[in-house]
């Protein structure tokens, strides 16, 4: 029987990609689909193939192996120009020597539209970005933020159906990140264009994205919403590229009826979520934000730790405990509403919510 056709035709399908530089795989047999109006984040360590991966969409690299569909054509041996997509760089290439507007404009370039409907088009495309009155700006008189609108305006001049990204906010510093992070995302949403954008900023990629897809060697390891990839990840590599995570070593224990294990460790048995041989090695993943420190007398698996830092953050306490065994876990937690921050040197229980730990490989 043939497979059921996903609910909506992929608008960018990418199968088995490969791409060799001499004897480096830069990337290993790829495969993803992206639906329309998507944004989708390529995060990995330095690398690992993210822009290796834009490029061969945007076609400024040949595959050596596998194809490129976008709305079913294949693009595999279209050049860059002749295909309905477009890049914007870290670096955003703007024309120093051009103002805000003819920098946009540039964009429509061998479209064949009037003089009028050129600048109708570049018009909206300012105002899309919020840079009215800045028309006549040169680049080199606009912050970093405002440059990387106009980089934004131009790349999307041709009305691409399909964005790529390539750490489009590098440049800025931390706060105005955050705030462009939202802006990108609400202009992504009003034009329904794809997006495929290549980060390294596991925030950056949680704040942007539909779905991550975490590469790693070339290949792609693992995809799907944040939350997935943070409370589910596939493996260890993943687990500590989404978010800080305590790894504890041991040895599986059977299979038991209502899908939980029993990991043994150093610790004592912990009950966790997972797959695996009896008996196999592993270590369970466990969030900081998801230990119970103190307070959990009483609960199942309850463990006795000496607290042996904790620092006020703000809005959480950042905690280290040493384990009977010599283990140091890593906490993090809300502030008590009220009373005195736990002191060094205090003796503290810990518990591990069964939902809270996973089964990784070791
Ligand atoms: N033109 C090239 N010639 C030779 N090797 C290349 C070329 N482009 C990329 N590579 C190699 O392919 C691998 C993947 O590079 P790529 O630039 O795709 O990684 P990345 O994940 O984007 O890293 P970064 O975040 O540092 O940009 C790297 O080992 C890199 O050295």
């Amino acid at each position: 029987m043939p497979a059921p056709l996903p609910p909506t035709a992929p608008l960018l399908g990418i199968e088995r990609i490969t791409k060799r530089f001499g004897p480096q795989t830069a990337v290993d047999g790829v495969s993803l689909d992206l639906a329309p109006g998507e944004v989708f984040c390529l995060l990995g360590p330095s690398g690992c193939g993210k822009s290796t991966l834009l490029r061969l969409i945007a076609g400024f690299e040949t595959p050596d192996a596998g194809a490129i569909r976008l709305d079913g054509a294949d693009l595999t041996a279209l050049p860059p120009h002749r295909r309905p997509v477009n890049m914007m760089f870290q670096s955003y290439a703007l024309f120093p020597h051009m103002s805000v507007a003819a920098n946009v404009g540039y964009g429509l370039k061998g479209l064949g539209l009037s003089r009028k409907q050129a600048a109708e088009r570049v018009a909206g495309l300012i105002k899309l970005v919020r840079l009215e009155g800045f028309e006549s700006r040169r680049p080199e008189t606009l912050s970093g933020g405002q440059r990387q609108r106009v980089a934004l305006a131009r790349a999307l001049a041709r009305e691409p159906k399909l964005l790529l990204l390539d750490e489009p906010l590098g440049a800025l510093d931390r706060t105005l990140r955050e705030e462009t992070q939202g802006e990108l995302r609400a202009i992504q949403r009003r034009l329904g264009t794809g997006f495929v954008v290549v980060t390294h900023d596991t925030q950056e990629a949680m704040a942007l994205a539909d779905r991550i897809g975490v590469m790693e060697r070339g290949r792609l390891v693992q995809v799907g919403p944040a939350r997935d990839l943070y409370e589910r990840p596939a493996s260890r590599f993943v687990a500590g590229l989404l978010g800080d995570v305590n790894l504890i070593e041991g040895r599986l224990g059977p299979d038991e009826p209502g899908g939980l294990r029993t990991v043994e460790t150093a610790l004592g048995p912990i009950r966790a979520s997972g797959e695996g041989a009896a008996g196999a090695a592993v270590v369970v993943a466990v969030r900081p934000e998801r230990l119970v420190v103190g307070g959990a007398d009483g609960l199942p698996g309850t463990l006795q730790g000496t607290l042996v830092e904790a620092t006020f953050l703000g809005d959480r306490i950042r905690s280290r405990i040493r384990m009977a065994d010599g283990t140091v876990l890593r906490a993090s937690a809300a502030l008590p509403a009220t009373g005195p921050m736990p002191g060094v040197g205090e003796a503290v229980t810990v518990a591990i919510p069964a939902d809270a730990a996973r089964v990784l490989s070791a």
